[in-house]
């Protein structure tokens, strides 16, 4: 038995709902390029969970069930109130959903129906939870969700205390449409992981929430941001870069297991990153990352993943960064989620085998013989 590092080529699970062949990415066969453009995220998540795009009927209907379920109930938000108020948002964030399963009724209703619900009601609360962390946070008290928004705007509404910008509204709904599911990623298999022992769904939630929180994975997004400003102009760009590939450091937001010749969605990131810059008149922090991109992909022939140009995008919607891992959870809950009733459906518990690699033949020795 030999062991492949960090499982790579490995198919571990057989899967209808995303796929990256020859760079590509599809939701349920659906490509990236034509859904970024043209469908909502309420539309994608029903697309993940049902495997069709909904009807109009259906899509009131979810927008219903997704509204109706926003509230958070009173006792997470007051658990929150006493959580630091210097944690980490991620670490918060997997509380607050870990918390949530004990004021379901329905946590451990393993039926289809039930688990359905339940992954709906989870992507209606997570905008909820984490625009009150981020209000609590800075001393504010929550702002309820208000019937009748869509999630990108209720968010942006629930974090901000007043109805947000069309142009924001827009450019957050489709960096939500852009994040929503991809494979096998380290957070969504680490959910497939814990349901298939057939542990319950906020369960598997609340694990892929902590394997996101890792730099290397959407953790990625905020230490883009942190090094951005470290950086702080056009002019420390290149010395700044240079010092980093001189050293061996990673730069953040480069790279992909899986993509060598480029993440499909982060050309839709870096247009939007160049827009909003347009729109504010100063596209200082778009030329930084573009610039980045250049050297980085000269020097070493790394492209930047979906967590590179979406750091400037969140920036530019006056987004703070410890919320930028925290918004990637709101859009891909829908894709754990999908997967989770997916697994749910086919299950066998996931138990691989290790190579032993330690020592052997050892005889047990007394504690009082030991030196
Ligand atoms: C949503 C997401 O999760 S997207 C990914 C977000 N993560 C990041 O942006 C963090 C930075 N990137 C990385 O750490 C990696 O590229 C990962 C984790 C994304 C992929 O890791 P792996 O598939 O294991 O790639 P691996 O580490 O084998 O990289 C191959 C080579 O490229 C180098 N490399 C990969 N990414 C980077 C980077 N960002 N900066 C500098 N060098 C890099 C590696 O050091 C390695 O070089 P070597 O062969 O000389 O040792
Ligand atoms: O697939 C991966 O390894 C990481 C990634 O890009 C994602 O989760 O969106």
């Amino acid at each position: 038995m030999t062991a492949t590092k960090g499982l790579e080529g490995i198919v571990a699970a057989a899967s209808s709902i995303s796929s990256i062949v020859d760079g590509v990415l599809t939701y349920r066969g659906y490509d990236i390029d034509d859904l970024a453009v043209n469908a909502s995220f309420e539309e994608v998540a029903y697309l993940l969970w049902f495997g069709k795009l909904p009807s109009q009927a259906e899509l009131k209907q979810l927008h219903e069930d997704l509204s109706n379920e926003a509230k958070v109930p009173d006792q997470v938000i007051e658990q929150m109130k006493l959580y630091p108020k210097d944690t980490n948002t991620m670490a918060a964030l997997r509380s607050a959903v870990s918390a949530l399963a004990l004021y379901d009724k329905e946590a451990d209703d393993m039926s289809r129906e039930a688990n359905e619900r339940k992954a709906i009601r989870l992507q209606a609360k997570l905008p909820t939870v984490i625009a009150a962390l981020a209000r609590i946070r800075e001393g504010q008290e929550p702002v309820a969700p208000l019937a009748g928004l869509f999630i990108a705007e209720n968010f942006l509404y629930m974090l901000r205390g007043e109805k947000p910008d069309e142009v924001s509204v827009k450019a957050l709904d489709q960096a939500l449409v852009l994040h929503a599911d991809h494979e096998l990623n380290a957070s969504t298999f680490a959910a497939r992981v814990t349901v298939a022992t057939l542990s319950d769904i906020y369960s598997g939630v609340t694990s892929a929430i902590g394997a996101l929180k890792g730099p290397l994975h959407g953790g990625a997004n905020e230490a883009v941001m942190r090094m951005l400003s470290e950086i702080g102009s056009m002019e420390n760009v290149e010395p700044y870069i240079q010092q980093k590939l001189d050293n061996r450091d990673k730069i953040m937001g480069f790279g992909h297991r899986v993509y060598k010749n480029g993440d499909p969605r982060a050309k839709h990131l870096q247009k939007m990153s160049r827009e909003l810059g347009e729109m504010k008149g100063d596209t200082t922090l778009y030329e930084m990352s573009v610039k980045i991109d250049e050297l980085v992909n000269t020097q070493k022939g790394l492209r930047p993943n979906v967590d590179f140009y979406s750091a400037s995008v969140y920036t530019q919607l006056g987004i703070n960064h410890e919320l930028f891992t925290p918004i990637f959870a709101i859009s891909r809950v829908s894709g754990w989620t999908a997967h989770i009733l997916e697994q749910y459906e086919n299950n066998r518990i996931i138990r691989p085998r290790a190579e032993y690699v330690g020592l052997t033949d050892q005889k047990y020795v007394s504690v009082e013989q030991r030196s």
